[in-house]
């Protein structure tokens, strides 16, 4: 089976490297470059990938190479390919360039804004039979995907959301595939119900077995092709799923997309804190809650978040309840106030203090777009939170103002001498 990997930044690296490790060589990883000069940094002698943990580096080779919609194979030397070819960039055609393939199994890691057209341009390739794992910064990416690419249910490829708490950074620019990573966390991911009805989740709640015992399933996903009717529907989603689980490096775990729901509402929190607050101050993750003033700003953010999530709960409550049909106003009280206590507004600050210490000697991924001068994630974070304070007519003034910081801090560039 084939797995593609788009967006080589400090989490699309680190993927890359455990992918490798994991699965047996005949499986293919390949990297999707950007553009001809990224590949051609790193490809000379077949992309290798470094990763630095506690000051041991580790590498890996192994991998296939493509740029965007054609395919290189790395053991090509670039210097062979002519100058009139690469300036054509991608889809150039050149003998080099093979038939560009179909994606079984996709794996997505690159900033929030730049997923659109990229899986728009990529979408030829895909079909209801290919996976895609969406593994990035942000909230509402599946939601625009499936509004503007994947319209029909029926034929979408399967979608699995992650949340990942790795704190990882890449060591140069120079040296593009040197990832150091700083903070060990974990990644959790679920898989989007499915249009057609099978129940992949079936192992978390089977009331057959001792609850203590209950567990994910791969074969709730699909058996095998003598078993399943349908197995080419499903193949990809199984061995993505197996792919997942196998990189037990970066502390996987298959959980209910519930959960996963969450986990990702907790993760939006500390983006939308850390993120734009070391990006306007230009300092690592660590130095920022020792001061009261970022404490009163993490504060606000927490509590305007927390308010929007329990109006959003309340809604989706108050379906459930009305679809129910006639209730007593107990049952239906019971049923409305249920808030998970991890969305409360003090477990969302323990949980961005928990990450600013974990990540502490970090430069965000906002403050490197913004000192790069490139485009930051901030309408997948605060701007999805005010989305949400919108819908359900709930004040942020904490959040919109640190949005609106940062877009000041983006468009003018900070005076260095005076
Ligand atoms: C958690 C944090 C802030 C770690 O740096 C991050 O996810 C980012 O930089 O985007």
């Amino acid at each position: 089976m084939q797995f593609h990997v788009l967006g080589l930044g400090a989490i699309g690296s680190l993927v890359s490297h455990h992918l490798r490790h994991s699965l047996p060589p005949r499986n293919v990883v390949t990297l999707i470059h950007k553009s001809v000069r990224q590949a051609r940094n790193t490809i000379e002698d077949g992309p290798t990938v470094y990763v630095e943990n506690g000051g041991v580096t580790s590498s890996t080779t192994g991998f296939k190479s493509e740029i965007f919609e054609g395919t290189v194979s790395s053991r090509i030397p670039l210097s062979e390919r002519t100058a009139a070819n690469e300036e054509k960039g991608p889809g150039f055609s050149s003998n080099d360039i093979q038939e560009a393939e179909r994606i079984d199994s996709l794996f997505v890691t690159t900033k929030a804004h730049q997923t659109l057209p990229a899986l728009r341009r990529l979408s030829p390739r895909l079909s209801g039979n290919s996976t895609i794992v969406l593994l990035q910064n942000g909230m509402g990416i599946y939601e625009e995907l499936v509004e503007h690419i994947f319209r029909n249910p029926y034929n979408r490829p399967h979608f699995i959301l992650a949340s990942n708490t790795h704190g990882a950074f890449i060591r140069s620019r120079a040296a593009r595939f040197h990832v150091v990573h700083t903070g060990i966390g974990e990644i959790q991911f679920g898989i989007v119900p499915d249009p057609a009805g099978r129940n992949f989740e079936a192992g978390f709640f089977d009331p057959e077995v001792f609850p203590l015992g209950r567990q994910a399933r791969i074969t709730d996903i699909t058996t095998s092709s003598e078993q399943d009717h349908q197995f080419g529907r499903y193949q990809s989603l199984r061995n993505t799923v197996a792919a997942l689980l196998l990189m037990d490096n970066l502390r996987t775990s298959w959980r209910p997309m519930e959960e996963i729901q969450l986990a990702m509402r907790r993760k939006l929190v500390v983006n939308s804190v850390i993120n734009p607050l070391t990006a306007i101050l230009g300092c690592r993750n660590g130095e920022l809650f020792s001061h009261q003033a970022a404490r009163s700003i993490l504060r606000g953010v927490c509590t305007e978040a927390s308010r929007v999530y329990a109006a959003e709960m309340q809604a989706q409550a108050k379906v459930f309840v009305d679809s129910l049909g006639p209730r007593s106003e107990d049952e239906d009280a019971l049923l409305l106030n249920r808030f998970p206590p991890v969305l409360k507004w003090q477990s969302l600050e323990q949980e961005v203090l928990r990450v600013a210490e974990l990540t502490k000697g970090n430069y965000s991924s906002m403050l490197e777009s913004v000192r790069r001068g490139s485009q930051t994630e901030i309408k997948y974070m605060n701007g999805h939170l005010l989305r949400m304070g919108k819908a359900y007519s709930i004040r942020m003034p904490h959040t919109a103002s640190l949005m609106h910081m940062l877009q000041l801090r983006s468009a003018i560039p900070v005076e260095v001498k005076l």
